[in-house]
């Protein structure tokens, strides 16, 4: 590989691993300073914090990114696979291995190969592993000519291995082995700095539905806890991407966004929902908790809802409940008044579309003009409402 400058190497990363806190920074210059070794790496961090972006770059930024990087997360292959699955196997080693096959070290020869979740390592694996990167050589298995293992090894862990050796689930002396070079990416909640850029990133990320945030926006975004770190934020500006391609992101859709996102265990901001759609400039609006408590959904904030339905039918599935859900709350929810508020909304919307024509208000709701006047007199509607200041026309 051509020879980059330090400054190019540095400027390439932070457009792959964004974020300009120290914890960052710093992250960014070890890898600088160490992708040119060939010494083992322990990276560690909360799940989707970036692990699996910085092995990636470690490898493409090292003199090994013309081969390839080989991943293989220890936790999702079967305990009596994972050592035909790192070394590969020879024709009838074991039942049903009907043809000989290689194995990752193999695949990843002169490149890199990433264990991921490591700390899912079966215990007995993580001896024959020890013993391949102490002698560089390794079997298939059954048997055959030891090969050259020629790779550099990225171990990646959510788990905390120190408390692992204390209770006897990893060895010690591996946890040494692959902790040369250790790298520990930081929770999203301790780097709140870069959230605002990190959403900025993703925003414009799709040609075809990027989406721009408002000051309002960003301030709900920043005091949120992500508590699934970047994957979380990512996948909130793809919903947003979605739902409001060519728009500005306001504070009250940032925050109904994020409960969505966390239909399973939320808490939604109690506020109607038009405090919520319309912030104060600069308010510091308190945002969906972060506590596996379940989603109550009152009238309020079912009335956002629909909009954002209309637009994306085919995701109304991710939008609704599921009979599992708890979305009733410890004392129940009024159902009445739930449908009531969402029809009211409605009534409301068209009311001031069609500037109180109520004929068109009629015709918009798919309703008889005397239904409609039937319902805002039981709504307490006036026709000369105080939504604008017009006179009643229709
Ligand atoms: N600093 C960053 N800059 C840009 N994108 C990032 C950053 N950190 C993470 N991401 C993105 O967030 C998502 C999750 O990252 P990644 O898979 O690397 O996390 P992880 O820590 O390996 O997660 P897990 O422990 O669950 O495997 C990916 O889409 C990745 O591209």
């Amino acid at each position: 590989m051509a020879k980059m400058s330090a400054a190019r190497l540095r400027d390439n990363l932070s457009k792959i691993l964004i974020g300009q806190s120290a914890a960052m920074r710093d992250v960014r210059e070890l890898i600088c300073r160490i992708s040119a070794t060939d010494s083992s790496c322990l990276i560690t961090g909360p799940s989707g914090s970036g692990k699996e972006v910085v092995a990636t770059a470690l490898h493409n930024m090292s003199g090994r990114s013309g081969h390839a990087i080989e991943t293989l997360n220890c936790g999702a292959v079967p305990h009596d696979l994972i050592e035909s699955e790192l070394f590969g196997h020879k024709k009838g080693a074991f039942t049903g291995a009907i043809e000989s096959r290689s194995g990752r070290f193999e695949r990843a020869n002169g490149g890199t190969l990433f264990l991921d979740e490591i700390g899912d390592m079966p215990f007995d694996m993580q001896v024959k592993l020890l013993r391949v990167l102490e002698t560089r050589r390794y079997e298939r298995v059954g048997g055959g000519k030891a090969e050259h293992a020629d790779v550099r090894i990225i171990a990646a862990t959510h788990t905390n291995l120190e408390d692992a050796i204390t209770s006897g689930k990893f060895r010690e002396d591996l946890y040494y082995r692959l902790n040369v070079l250790p790298i520990c990416l930081p929770a999203l909640a301790d780097r709140r700095e870069d959230i605002e850029e990190l959403v900025r990133h993703f925003a414009g990320q799709d040609n075809h539905n990027r989406f721009s945030v408002g000051a309002d926006a960003i301030a709900v975004l920043t005091s949120y806890d992500w508590p699934g770190n970047v994957r979380e934020l990512r996948n909130f500006c793809e919903r947003a991407s979605v739902l409001h391609a060519g728009r500005t992101l306001s504070g009250g859709e940032a925050q109904f966004l994020l409960s969505l996102g966390r239909a399973h265990a939320m808490t939604v901001d109690p506020r109607p929902a038009r405090e919520i759609a319309a912030p104060a400039s600069g308010a510091n609006i308190p945002v969906t908790s972060a506590r596996p408590v379940a989603a109550v959904h009152t009238a309020k904030n079912v009335v956002p809802l629909l909009p954002a339905l209309a637009a994306a039918p085919s995701e109304a599935s991710s939008f609704l409940p599921s009979p599992g859900d708890d979305i009733l709350g410890d004392s129940g929810v009024n159902l009445r008044t739930i449908l009531a508020d969402i029809e009211q909304s409605y009534i409301e919307a068209a009311l001031l579309r069609s500037d109180h024509v109520i004929a068109e208000a009629a015709r918009l709701l798919g309703l008889q003009r005397t239904t409609l006047c039937e319902k805002m007199r039981r709504y307490d509607i006036a026709r000369e409402t105080d939504i604008g200041s017009h006179a009643a026309k229709g």
